[in-house]
């Protein structure tokens, strides 16, 4: 039965052409002023997000706490720190302010009919930035990324929903189920202080309010009633989660006067996640009013009846499917938690629970204007699954959708992107473009994604959060540790999507950014800064050492500083694909060939014992060490050698001697040494190097400080500019500080010289 029938039509529907703009798709009604809606309106355009194409965009009441409100104008000037990043807080915060803004203005509407003053709804263009920040401020915080923040913005936006609807929700009344109620104790105070004063509203069912309230006042129980799930979604992982986001404008729609955040906002992400809230799926099949243009699809049911080409990696990934599994268990419930709901009716005639089919059958339906709803929800069929999103805006990996920020880097191979989640995590999505490419380079390519699963949990790697390889046989084949069609090339447009931590910086900016800092002075590199770093880059490799994993490609900027510790990137690739000439054309740049080993470049050749040159972990040293090199002299060790054949010719020589400056740490030059020893079998490995001196410097035997004080008062008994004598006391001085072992013999020498100096002197002055 279509409850929507059973309404009165609000009499004072405003004009299409004031909705339309704000969002983007029929708004059925809304017992606002024409006037307020043009305010805000007017107020939101000169806050519309410069990157967000959505022209979901709504006014936002100005109903942020006040204790937020002033947290967030902290958090607007640290934001601002940030120079560059602070733009896509910007438009990070406007587009997900815009999901707010809508479901805000739906409580606007609201506000009105419960009686509410329309004061307290006033739209303030400055709050309205200020509430953005909030919720972006600390989402971009480096170190709170991943952070309640953005769950404690939606939150707070849902409760300032609450506030306004709680005033609603006695409308309520008799024709809410037990369920409905589920709420916690001090809305229902207040509800029930509220209803006396509300109640006679309720008593007529033909006005225009009650007939606005029950449409809200459903959203307002079920959004209530949800509370608890709300929060245990909220608290979801981030790769399973989906809440409200940013990526929520471009798919909102509404055409009833209000929908609140929990039900809008969830729902919308059903579509793209399918694991995402099912209280969404209900509230769409319940409420047929919210639909969304012909255009949108609900991908929950799509994707089940998918082909096995456009089901999720999980599909095949047996590790995914358990997830799945627990996953979908997990809708299957909240689906029967919020079947009550969907059925209580205003007019009390459905009372009873859907049918399942019945739930599937609207719950698949692609949202559509009214009448089209109509005719799907009483056949039961699904529409045509089609894109719903996009591509420009949005990647979507494994049916979730990460709304692009701006594209990070490309690598030779990629293309890197920075990504938000639905749950408002910032990701770095990495995409490999497989077309064109040889079979063993792509299948190369999808190894890493071996890797980085083997390697999930290990702090110093970047963490794959999700992946998804649109050629399926190929990852089948990697995963299996199979490969067909070994010469073959990707004819098809194939893509590796990654999802990854997101890194801030990397050390090769971080490099080049402290260099700046240095030259021009006379400073030299901060010995603590480089110990503090050089020893995260070496633990980070010895991890995939200890995984039997060889990097290949270890260069400043395949660390990256996540969270203020370095995370190695981008492994794997170089290994898999290291005998391929394209690797070596990849690296033809200068810059990547600067830290490759000389076995690297003769890797698979035969040396003068006609053994097979290969590349394993001491090639990585090698590279390490060209990397501290860098760090401490500000360029790599051949950086002078500008071409391939120059680097090459230099590289492999073993008689060529690497340029070392003089340091004033002479353990630094020696830590250097024991990385770039030409012979890899000279060189050090990471546990050694971890040991070295120079980051954990021995401290000088008891003994060795004694004898510094005596030769103080050997120096000083000598009088007069007896300059033999000080050049003697300074070379005794400097072995004895030297934390290398002394060398007796000199040591001897000199002791032995300088005694029968100091005994001439007090002989020629005694016959003075
Ligand atoms: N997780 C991440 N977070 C932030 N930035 C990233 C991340 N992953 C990669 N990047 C950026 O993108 C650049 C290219 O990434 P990556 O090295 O993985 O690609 P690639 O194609 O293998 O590159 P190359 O072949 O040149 O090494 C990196 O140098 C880094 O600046």
């Amino acid at each position: 039965m279509d409850r929507e029938a059973n309404l009165p039509v609000p009499p004072d529907k405003p004009p299409k052409s004031l909705v339309r703009p704000i969002f983007n798709h029929e708004s059925s009604s809304s017992s606002s002023s024409p006037e307020l809606l043009r305010n805000l309106q007017a107020a939101f355009k000169r806050h519309r997000p410069i990157k967000m194409q959505t022209t979901t965009i709504g006014p936002r009441r100005n109903v942020a706490p006040q204790r937020q409100a002033i947290r967030s104008s902290r958090l607007v000037s640290d934001s601002t720190v940030e120079g560059h990043r602070s733009q896509d807080v910007v438009s990070l915060s406007q587009s997900l302010a815009a999901n707010t803004l809508t479901q805000d203005s739906r409580s606007l509407a609201t506000s009105s009919v419960a009686g509410e003053s329309m004061e307290n709804a006033s739209i303030t263009p400055p709050s309205v930035s200020a509430t953005t920040n909030i919720m972006f401020g600390e989402s971009f915080n480096p170190s709170e990324r991943q952070i309640d923040l953005p769950k404690h913005a939606s939150f707070a936006s849902l409760e300032s929903n609450l506030d306004v609807h709680r005033k609603v929700q006695p409308l309520i009344g008799s024709t809410l189920t037990t369920h409905d109620m589920e709420w916690d104790a001090t809305n229902q105070a207040e509800a029930s202080n509220l209803g006396a004063r509300t109640g006679s509203k309720h008593q007529n069912p033909q006005t225009v309010d009650s007939e606005i309230s029950l449409k809200s006042e459903y959203r307002v129980s079920s959004s209530l009633a949800k509370m608890g799930e709300f929060r245990n979604f909220l608290n979801q992982p981030a790769s399973q989660c989906s809440a409200s986001c940013a990526t929520t404008t471009l798919i909102h729609s509404s055409s009833a006067p209000m929908l609140n955040a929990t039900t809008q906002v969830s729902r919308s992400y059903v579509e793209c996640d399918p694991n995402a809230n099912p209280h969404a799926v209900q509230s769409q099949g319940s409420l047929p009013s919210f639909h969304r243009s012909s255009n949108d699809s609900n991908i929950l049911h799509a994707n089940k009846d998918a082909p096995l080409s456009e089901r999720p990696a999980s599909a095949i990934d047996p590790e995914a499917r358990v997830k799945e599994t627990d996953k979908s268990k997990h809708q299957q419930q909240c689906t029967t938690d919020v079947e009550a709901p969907v059925v209580s009716s205003t007019d009390g005639q459905a009372t009873t629970r859907l049918p399942d089919e019945l739930n599937t059958s609207v719950s698949s339906q692609p949202p559509k204007p009214d009448k089209q709803e109509k005719v799907a929800s009483s056949k039961g069929t699904s529409a045509p699954r089609k894109r719903n999103y996009d591509p420009d805006l949005f990647f979507k990996v494994n049916g979730k959708l990460y709304q692009r920020l701006g594209k990070i880097g490309s690598g030779g191979s990629s293309e890197v992107h920075k990504v938000i989640s639905s749950d408002c995590t910032i990701y770095a999505l990495k995409k490999i473009k497989l077309k064109g490419r040889d079979y063993a380079t792509a299948y190369g390519f999808c190894q890493e994604i071996g890797y980085l699963k083997k390697l999930k949990g290990k702090t110093n790697i970047i963490q794959l959060v999700d992946y998804e390889v649109t050629d399926k046989s190929l990852l089948q084949e990697v995963l299996n540790g199979t490969m067909s069609n070994k010469d073959g090339r990707v004819k098809d447009d194939g893509f590796i999507y990654m999802v990854l931590e997101y890194g801030e910086i990397d050390l090769a900016h971080m490099l080049s950014q402290k260099w700046k800092e240095i030259e021009g002075s006379d400073r030299t590199i901060d010995e603590n800064w480089l110990r503090f770093y050089w020893q995260q880059i070496l633990q980070a490799v010895n991890t995939i050492h200890e995984e039997r994993i060889v990097h290949s490609d270890l260069k400043p900027a395949n660390f990256l500083l996540v969270r203020g510790f370095l995370k190695l990137i981008d492994f794997g690739i170089a290994k898999a694909i290291n005998s391929d000439t394209t690797n070596i054309q990849r690296d033809s740049q200068v810059g990547t060939l600067s830290y490759m080993s000389p076995e690297a470049f003769m890797c698979n050749e035969s040396d003068e014992n006609g053994n097979t040159i290969k590349c394993g972990r001491p090639s990585d040293i090698w590279s390490l060490g060209c990397i501290l090199y860098q760090m401490v002299y500000g360029r790599t060790p051949f950086a002078d050698y500008k071409t391939f054949w120059a680097k090459f010719k230099v590289i492999t020589d073993p008689n060529h001697e690497i340029t070392y400056n003089q340091l004033s740490n002479p353990w630094l030059v020696d830590l250097m040494k024991k990385c770039l020893a030409w012979d890899r079998n000279q060189r050090w490995r990471i546990p050694e190097l971890l040991q070295h001196p120079f980051l954990a410097p021995p401290i000088p035997p008891e003994p060795q400080v004694k004898s510094v004080q005596l030769l103080s008062h050997i120096a000083d008994s000598f009088c007069g500019d007896d300059d033999k004598a000080s050049s003697m006391i300074s070379q005794l001085e400097q072995m004895l500080t030297d934390p290398s072992p002394l060398p007796r013999n000199d040591l001897l020498e000199l002791c032995v010289q300088l005694h029968d100096r100091l005994r001439r002197q007090k002989v020629s002055s005694s016959l003075i």
